[in-house]
């Protein structure tokens, strides 16, 4: 049997712990049949791009494929084949951004029989579906080592090029590091996530050398961390002037450029609080998604249409601010608000959750007032005049108890709403007072909601 340490550290590097964790690994390594047919979709793929372009009249463009397929670091069943077609400088950045090349492209598809859709998050790609996968096709234009980027995606073939040698061998150390950061709800740098991105991963094994030893330093980084793999900057110093992050890490082809700059703190905070627990006591449940054990708390949900058309990651940024501004609101009109959190499908619904003590606050309110002695206290004594109790001095300064105007959150909600995005402003607002208030939510926000009332799967009691 297989301890969970001498599987995790594939190099060797075996301790006494003993978790069994084949079954893990057989978890996160995919079968030989999807190695053999991921590889010959995505060469399949390169061919009918590249000859396709090579027929249109643009031979000199280079298809290649990249991302966790070319890199033999991606988890069974969730991953993209990433093919990337890079134009020479020659076409200009104007054909990438106007759309020109992904026409070229899209045409070659049509041509070929392979439905597509296009997607436009800072850079115009298509998304299809072909031999029962999923692949992105990125235009980019072809840079060599050591220059800048011209647009945003133009880096990508350098960083395969780049980790070609010095991941061989540690794909595995890759996809737990990827597990575990999944089951975290760490995984994943678009804003929705705003965590590690799967080129983090990679360049986290390439930095530590194994899962586990990533995890051994992990524990001990503190925000503001620097991590260089190349020593672009030294002293770290010099890194964290440049960039304003909770955890900077340097990308080795392109030292002006913060990899991690996507990482909240709170996603960063989370990578600490695992593994600091993984070091102490290591367990499956760090890899497996496990259900969610929700307690409960009043909650208001906010519910919306998803805004047909606009980006996901402008969506989750609305959601995200509305949900802290909300909060912040009701907090200052005296609710004690416990968490507050944002979900969309990025399909039909968009949704905010604010968890508090209670939907409803008592009839009257304390007012702290200002010292006695103050010229400021003049106009408090008159505001308060005909306050339920006092106006009275306790200590040093005055205080009143008025009656509150508004005590219900759904109506402390409606007055914030004329600053709110359209969305949130179309929303209907939901008081869940208790467990059984949760069924008249649809099945996946409610699900979405369980989950943002439940501990961490991987918190072990
Ligand atoms: N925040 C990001 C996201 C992506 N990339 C680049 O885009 C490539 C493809 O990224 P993506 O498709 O997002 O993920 P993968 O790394 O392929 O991981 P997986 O599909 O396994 O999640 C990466 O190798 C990297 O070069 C990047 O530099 N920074």
């Amino acid at each position: 049997m297989i301890s969970i340490i001498q599987a995790i550290t594939l190099k060797g590097h075996v301790t006494d712990e003993c978790v069994d964790m084949e079954e893990i690994l057989s978890l996160v390594r995919p079968s030989r049949e999807e190695e053999e047919m991921v590889a010959r979709v995505a060469s399949e793929l390169v061919e009918v791009f590249s000859s396709g372009l090579s027929a249109r009249g643009h031979g000199d463009v280079e298809v290649t494929v990249q991302g966790s397929v070319a890199h033999g670091t991606w988890l069974p069943g969730e991953f993209d084949i990433d093919v990337f077609a890079a134009f020479p400088k020659t076409y200009g950045p104007e054909a990438i951004r106007s759309g020109r090349a992904l026409s070229l492209l899209a045409d070659i598809a049509t041509a070929a029989g392979i439905p597509w859709s296009t997607r436009y998050a800072q850079h115009p790609y298509l998304t299809l579906r072909y031999g029962g996968f999923r692949a992105d096709v990125v235009p980019c234009i072809r840079i060599e080592m050591g220059e800048r980027p011209i647009t945003a995606t133009d880096r990508t073939p350098l960083h395969t090029l780049y980790l070609r040698d010095k991941l061989k061998g540690k794909e595995d150390e890759v996809r737990l590091l990827k597990a575990f950061m999944k089951v975290g709800g760490i995984y994943g740098a678009e804003v929705g996530i705003g965590g590690f991105s799967g080129y983090l991963a990679e360049l986290l094994i390439v930095e530590y050398g194994s899962f586990k030893e990533t995890v051994r330093a992990a524990k001990s980084w503190r925000p503001r961390q620097v991590i260089d793999v190349e020593g672009h900057y030294s002293p770290p110093s010099l890194a964290r002037k440049r960039f304003d992050s909770p955890l900077i890490i340097i990308d080795p082809v392109d030292p002006a450029r913060n990899a991690a700059a996507a990482v909240t703190l709170e996603a960063m905070s989370t990578f600490i609080a695992m593994s600091l627990a993984f070091t102490e006591k290591p367990s499956p449940s760090f890899f497996k998604p496990g259900p969610p054990s929700p307690a409960f708390s009043p909650l208001l949900v906010l519910m919306a249409p998803y805004p047909a058309g606009e980006p996901p990651d402008s969506v989750w940024g609305q959601l995200r601010r509305a949900s802290s501004s909300l909060a912040n609101a009701l907090r200052a009109r005296g609710f004690q608000v416990y968490r507050n959190g944002q979900w969309t499908d990025e399909e039909s619904e968009a949704a905010v959750f604010i968890a508090m003590e209670s939907l409803e606050l008592s009839p009257l309110q304390l007012m702290k007032g200002p010292p006695a002695g103050s010229l400021e206290s003049l106009s408090f004594l008159r505001k308060h005049v005909n306050a339920e109790m006092g106006p009275f001095i306790a200590g040093d300064r005055w205080y009143a108890v008025e009656r509150r105007k508004v005590r219900d959150a759904v109506d402390a909600i409606k007055e914030e709403m004329p600053s709110m995005p359209a969305m949130i402003k179309s929303a209907s607002i939901i008081k869940v007072s208790n467990r059984e208030e949760l069924e008249s939510l649809s099945k996946r926000l409610r699900e979405a909601v369980l989950v943002f009332l439940s501990r961490p799967t991987w918190l072990q009691p």
